[in-house]
């Protein structure tokens, strides 16, 4: 009954703008940043080796993507294209080699020196182990120093973690835990950008949006 008291007043505050850590007098924010379509360019990344790897097929330029499953998508273009497209990020030094998105790594590194402020990177590898999470790590490490590495969880259900901003790319995040705890603000990428603004997600446009403003609102 209290839980579910807490549970309700949480939703409230997150209805009219006002933060669940507030509530319960936690003086630091907690911001989770998904990895793949955020911080790191797995779109891009894709297309351009894809291409490499396989010339003469067709291929979905960015402007045309929908949908956040690529495999999906391509396998709707033409049935064999989507295990090609997997082949792609099932190969050595797929995601090692991603280039960051446009302002991610100056705007990670900043966020972490923010005062009150916890960041972690919060991303799902794929279930082809042998190369993705030892690479995400790597990514990690090479982009935003070794100290970073403290600060990875790799999960494939994002509900489950507790914060009280989760950035991420994926429109629809699902999991075990019905009432995650934390807000989802919406990451505009190539494949969301076309979905209709819903009243209760916010958006992040891209690294030269107002993120210290989303993070502000929080607290
Ligand atoms: O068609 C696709 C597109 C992406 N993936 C993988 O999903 C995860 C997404 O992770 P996030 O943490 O939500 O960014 C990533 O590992 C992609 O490689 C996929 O399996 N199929
Ligand atoms: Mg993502």
């Amino acid at each position: 009954m209290a839980l579910q008291l807490q549970r309700g007043a949480r939703r409230l505050l997150l209805h009219i703008g006002g933060s669940a850590r507030a509530f319960s007098g936690n003086p630091r924010l907690r911001v989770l940043l998904d990895m793949d379509g955020v911080i790191a360019d797995f779109e891009g990344g894709f297309l351009k080796k894809y291409r490499q790897k396989f010339p003469n097929e067709p291929f979905i330029s960015l402007e045309d993507r929908r949908g956040f499953w690529v495999s999906t998508q391509y396998g709707e273009l033409r049935g064999d294209l989507c295990d090609k497209a997997i082949s792609i990020w099932e190969s050595k030094n797929f995601f090692l080699e991603l280039e960051p998105l446009p302002g991610s790594v100056e705007a990670v590194k900043a966020m972490a020196t923010m005062e009150n402020t916890d960041v972690f990177i919060c991303t799902s590898p794929i279930k082809h182990y042998a190369h993705c999470p030892y690479e995400k790590y790597a990514w990690v490490e090479k982009h935003l120093g070794p100290d970073f590495l403290e600060k990875v969880i790799l999960t494939r259900d994002k509900t489950v973690v507790s914060g009280d901003i989760l950035i991420d790319d994926k429109p629809d995040i699902l999991g075990v835990e019905p009432n995650p705890s934390w807000e989802h603000v919406l990451f505009t990428a190539c494949h969301n950008k076309h979905l209709r603004a819903s009243s209760t997600q916010r958006r992040l446009l891209s690294w030269a949006d107002d993120w210290r403003g989303v993070l502000e609102s929080k607290r």
